[in-house]
C-alpha cells in the first residue's frame, strides 16, 4: 500500500506542483491518477521513488516511511514506466530487460531465463530478443519496457503515460494486456494518464486532479461515472457518462425473448404464425447462429425461409454475451442493428434471445437506481 499523508510539492519558482494530498493506493490494485496537463500527476508519481522530493508531508509503502530507505535500495521495490519506453537505444530487447536482475547480481542464465519469460509474459516472441529497440514498433517498445519494469519483480509499479505515445488501437492491445498481467501478478500500480478512458478502464480507484495538483475526488471508477462531486470531475468525465457506467453491470437481468428466432429451414406454419405475431424475425442457422433480421413484411407468402436472399437480411449489428457482457454492450448491440434489437448468445455463439431497446430500459434504470455494480470492473 503507497500512502500519501499531507504531501505537497512547491517548485523553487513558487509553482504549486501539489497542493497537501491525502491519497492511498492500496495493494495488489491499479490507481490511477488522471487530470489535465499540469495537475502535478508526474510530480506526484515521481516522489514515490524519490526523483522528486516532497516540500511537505511523507510518503509510506506498506508503512514504511520512503526516506527511511537510500534511494537506490527504495527504487529496487519500485518498478518505473515512462512513455516512449525509455529504453537503452544500444542494447539489444534482451538485454534491456536483463538490466536490473544483473544489477541485482542474479547469474547471465538467470536473468536471460527470466528476461525471456517475461518477454513472453508482455507478449512478444523469441525472435524479438535479439532486436534493438529501434528495430521494434512503438507498441513493442512499450511491452519492452513493462517487461523491463517488472523485472526484479518489484512489488510496486509506477506508471506515467506508458501508452500515450501509440496509436488507439495498439493502446488498446496494451490496455487489455495490461489488465491480463495485472490479474496474474497483482502488483500495486500507480498509473499516470490523462485519459479518462483509459483511467476508468484500468483503475481499481482513480484520482482525479485539478490544476494546482488538487485532489478533486477519489473513488472507484463506477463511483465517479454516478456520482462526481463538483463541476469540474463532471466536466472531465464527459457528457456520455450515464452510458458509460453500464459497463459495470452485467447484462445478465436482459430479459431476453426467444419467440422471434426462427430457424431458416422452420416449417412454413412456424414461420407464417410468426410473421403475424412479430414485427421482426431473427433467422438462425441450424446451429442456431444469427444470420440477420428479416422484417415480418418480406417473409415469403408460403413461408419458405430459404426463399430469403441475403441481401434482404438487415443486419444484426454485433451479438453480447448474456451474463459475461455489460449492459454497455446489450445497449449497443441494440443501437446498431436497424431492427433496435439486441442479440444475447451463450458461449458457443448461439442464440438465446433477443431484447429490444424498449425491453433494456427496466434494466438500465434498475442499475442506474441501484447503489453499487454487479460486475467488478
Ligand atoms: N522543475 C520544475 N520547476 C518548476 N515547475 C515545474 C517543474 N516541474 C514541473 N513543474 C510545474 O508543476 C506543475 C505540475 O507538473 P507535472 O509535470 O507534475 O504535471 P502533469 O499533470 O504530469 O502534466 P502533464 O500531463 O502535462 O505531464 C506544472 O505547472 C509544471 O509546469
Amino acid at each position: 500500500m503507497i500512502s500519501f499523508q499531507q504531501v505537497g510539492k512547491t517548485y523553487p519558482d513558487g509553482t504549486v506542483a501539489v497542493a497537501a494530498t491525502d491519497l492511498t493506493a492500496d495493494s495488489g490494485r491499479i490507481t490511477v491518477l488522471v487530470g489535465p496537463s499540469g495537475s502535478g500527476k508526474t510530480t506526484l508519481l515521481r516522489m514515490v521513488n524519490r526523483m522528486i522530493d516532497p516540500t511537505s508531508g511523507s510518503i509510506l509503502i506498506d508503512g514504511v516511511d520512503i526516506k527511511s530507505k537510500p534511494a537506490p535500495e527504495l527504487r529496487r521495490g519500485i518498478g518505473y514506466v515512462i512513455q516512449n519506453a525509455g529504453l537503452f537505444p544500444h542494447r539489444t530487447v534482451l538485454a534491456n530487460v536483463m538490466t536490473v536482475p544483473r544489477l541485482l547480481g542474479w547469474s547471465k542464465d538467470k536473468a536471460r531465463e527470466r528476461a525471456m519469460d517475461l518477454l513472453l509474459t508482455v507478449g512478444l516472441q523469441e525472435e524479438h530478443a535479439g532486436r534493438y529497440p529501434f528495430q521494434l514498433s512503438g507498441g513493442q517498445q512499450q511491452r519492452v519496457g513493462v517487461a523491463r519494469a517488472l523485472a526484479a519483480d518489484p512489488p510496486v509499479l509506477l506508471m506515467d503515460e506508458p501508452f500515450s505515445a501509440v496509436d488507439p488501437v495498439v493502446r488498446k492491445d496494451l490496455q487489455t494486456e495490461l489488465l491480463r498481467i495485472q490479474s496474474e501478478l497483482g502488483k500495486t500500480i500507480l498509473f499516470v494518464t490523462h485519459d479518462i478512458d483509459e483511467a476508468i478502464l484500468l483503475g481499481d480507484k482513480v484520482a482525479v486532479l485539478n490544476t494546482g495538483g488538487v485532489l478533486e475526488q477519489f473513488d472507484t471508477p463506477s463511483e465517479l461515472l454516478a456520482n462526481p462531486k463538483n463541476e469540474f470531475v463532471e466536466g472531465f468525465l464527459g457528457v456520455d457518462r450515464g452510458v458509460r457506467r453500464l459497463s459495470f453491470f452485467s447484462s445478465g437481468e436482459v430479459p431476453l425473448r426467444p419467440d422471434p428466432v426462427v430457424a431458416v429451414d422452420a416449417p412454413s406454419a412456424e414461420v407464417l404464425a410468426l410473421k403475424s405475431s412479430q414485427p421482426w424475425l431473427l433467422l438462425v442457422d441450424a446451429e442456431r447462429r444469427p444470420l440477420g433480421w428479416l422484417e415480418a413484411r418480406q417473409v415469403p407468402g408460403d413461408g419458405d425461409l430459404a426463399k430469403v436472399a441475403t441481401g434482404d437480411l438487415v443486419s444484426y449489428g454485433h451479438t453480447f454475451h448474456a451474463e459475461s457482457d455489460s449492459l454497455r454492450a446489450a445497449l449497443d448491440s441494440a443501437i446498431l442493428s436497424p431492427s433496435s434489437r439486441a442479440v444475447g448468445v451463450d458461449d458457443d455463439g448461439k442464440v438465446i434471445g433477443v431484447a429490444s431497446v424498449e425491453e433494456l430500459v427496466p434494466a438500465i434504470r434498475a442499475a442506474q437506481d441501484g447503489s453499487s455494480p454487479e460486475n467488478g470492473r
